[in-house]
């Protein structure tokens, strides 16, 4: 199982976005983690198309597309012209998920599926075996450092049990309250890939991402 870092960038000085991104991914980040939200699923609004644009030209790591808004079946292809590589919608927010699921998969792109804490996994029975990975909300979402919740833990056990039961090497992303501390304990919970927004960018960047993978690795 490879295990990734994709720090969340909504936990970044705006101000200096191209270098904060740059110092993440320079200090071994996998990944980078990309917020955005429309102020209507989640109460914050965030950033779009033309930071994502901007940014594609600063560093090729993968770019993790979260998608926290209403519809987002109206929004793939531009955001895969903007440069994402895996896109992920909310299983709450596409009244057709399996429809938007097809959208990002002909648009070329890896696609995920989010779930809000308080949905249960069964709303991904029929949909499991299409998507490249699933992202377990650890904080309601809309802000970053908020504390993790810790009955997700159970979360995603079931989770991992339920895609090796279907012969599935799923994904498993974890995103809210993911630091230093509590990563091991989030990987032997059975997730592989972890978001980590203000303990990869409050403070020195290169050396909180380098703590992270650190304890992501041991
Ligand atoms: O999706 C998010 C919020 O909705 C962010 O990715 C998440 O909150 C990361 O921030 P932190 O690691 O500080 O909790």
């Amino acid at each position: 199982m490879e295990y990734i870092l994709s720090p969340s960038i909504l936990s970044a000085d705006f101000a200096r976005l191209g270098e904060d991104v740059k110092k993440a991914a320079d200090a071994g980040a996998q990944w980078i983690h990309i917020d955005v939200m429309d102020g209507a699923f989640v109460p914050n609004i965030s950033l779009g198309f033309p930071v994502i644009k901007s940014l594609r030209k600063e560093t090729d790591k993968v770019f993790d597309v979260h998608l926290m808004i209403e519809e987002p079946g109206r929004y793939i292809e531009e955001f895969v012209e903007s440069g994402a590589d895996l896109i992920t919608l909310h299983a709450e927010s596409a009244k057709h998920l399996h429809r938007a699921i097809q959208q990002v998969k002909a648009a070329g792109c890896k696609v995920g599926v989010s779930l809000n804490p308080a949905t249960p996994l069964c709303a991904l029975e029929h949909i499991l075996d299409e998507i490249d990975m699933v992202l377990i909300m650890t904080v309601n979402p809309g802000y970053g450092g908020q504390a993790y919740i810790d009955a997700m833990d159970q979360k995603i056990r079931n989770l991992r049990k339920m895609a090796d039961e279907r012969g599935l090497d799923l994904d498993i992303e974890v995103d809210g309250g993911v630091t230093a501390d509590n990563i091991g304990h989030i990987k032997e919970c059975g997730a592989n890939i972890f978001v980590a927004g203000s303990a990869a960018f409050n403070g020195d960047i290169e050396a909180n991402v380098k703590k992270l993978l650190k304890a992501m690795e041991e």
